[in-house]
């Protein structure tokens, strides 16, 4: 308990060790202890926040990240070769200073799984994210055709997810999946994600080929999304809507609809 205390985050702040972050008097909160850490880019590390114990935290930490950092390259090149583009181009919108954050989950069991959950549903902000799941103890649980999908325990397996940022790379094309986490009633469960984003300064968007007349441009130009995106999470918002161009399309669309009518 000592050792949670030490590091624990500031009320505002994210990085360090705590619980949902209290955005307003409304918010649901999430029944989970966390420890949230920045590990990219290097320069920007806390090492007040990083636990001494085990010892070799630290050191598995930082060698987990690396090994993270060359499976996002290859899987941004991937991405973007299966959709006939530059190989790079994913990639180069990460820029040269990529930020990976890396949040350690421990879910309490609450025998009142109506009224809360561990995490709830929401999309990732990150450009790729990378799950270390329970060994024993499901409850990872993806959207798909408005039925929750239960994710199977497989030890040592890592899941690999899209988070928004790539959505809007790809113009679409690549969807950040709504997911969400169930409590147990009896066992706590544990799970390490680390999220692989673009550098802060770069702004990322879709790229130029998957978007034409046919296909519309479906997201703005932007730049720190990770920042916002607390602020939309916390509301129950997708802050992906935030950066959606259908909105301004709807309106065109309105005043495009009324002038014809006038016009008649
Ligand atoms: O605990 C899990 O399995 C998933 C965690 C998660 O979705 C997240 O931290 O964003
Ligand atoms: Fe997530």
């Amino acid at each position: 308990m000592d050792e949670k205390h030490k590091y624990s985050r500031e009320a505002s702040k994210i990085e360090g060790c705590g619980n949902d972050i209290i955005f307003s008097d409304h918010q649901i909160l999430d029944w989970t202890d966390r420890l949230y850490l920045m590990v990219n880019p290097e320069d920007q590390r806390k090492f007040t926040f990083w636990p001494e114990n085990p010892i070799d935290f630290r050191d598995i930490l930082l060698k987990y990240a690396m090994e993270l950092s060359l499976i996002t390259e290859v899987i941004l090149k991937a991405m973007a070769k299966s959709l006939n583009l530059e190989d790079t181009c994913f990639l180069e919108q990460m820029g040269e200073q990529p930020a990976m954050f890396a949040r350690f989950n421990l879910y309490p069991p609450c025998p009142r799984l109506d009224l809360v959950l561990g995490l709830k549903p929401h999309a990732d902000g990150s450009a790729i994210t990378f799950v270390l799941q329970d060994k024993e103890v499901e409850g990872l649980q993806f959207l798909k055709d408005n039925q929750w999908i239960r994710v199977l325990v497989i030890p040592q397996a890592l899941l690999i997810n899209i988070g928004d940022q790539v959505e809007i790379m790809s113009n679409g094309i690549f969807k950040s999946p709504v997911h969400r986490v169930v409590t147990n009633s009896e066992r706590e469960r544990i799970s390490v994600a680390v999220f692989s984003s673009p550098d802060s300064d770069k702004e990322i968007e879709p790229i130029g080929k998957l978007f034409n007349d046919l296909r519309p441009r479906l997201y703005k130009k932007v730049k720190n999304y990770v920042d916002t995106y607390f602020q939309y999470y916390q509301q129950r918002k997708r802050p992906i809507d935030a950066v959606r161009y259908e909105f301004l399309y709807l309106c065109l669309l309105c005043i495009v609809l009324v002038k014809i009518r006038s016009s008649i």
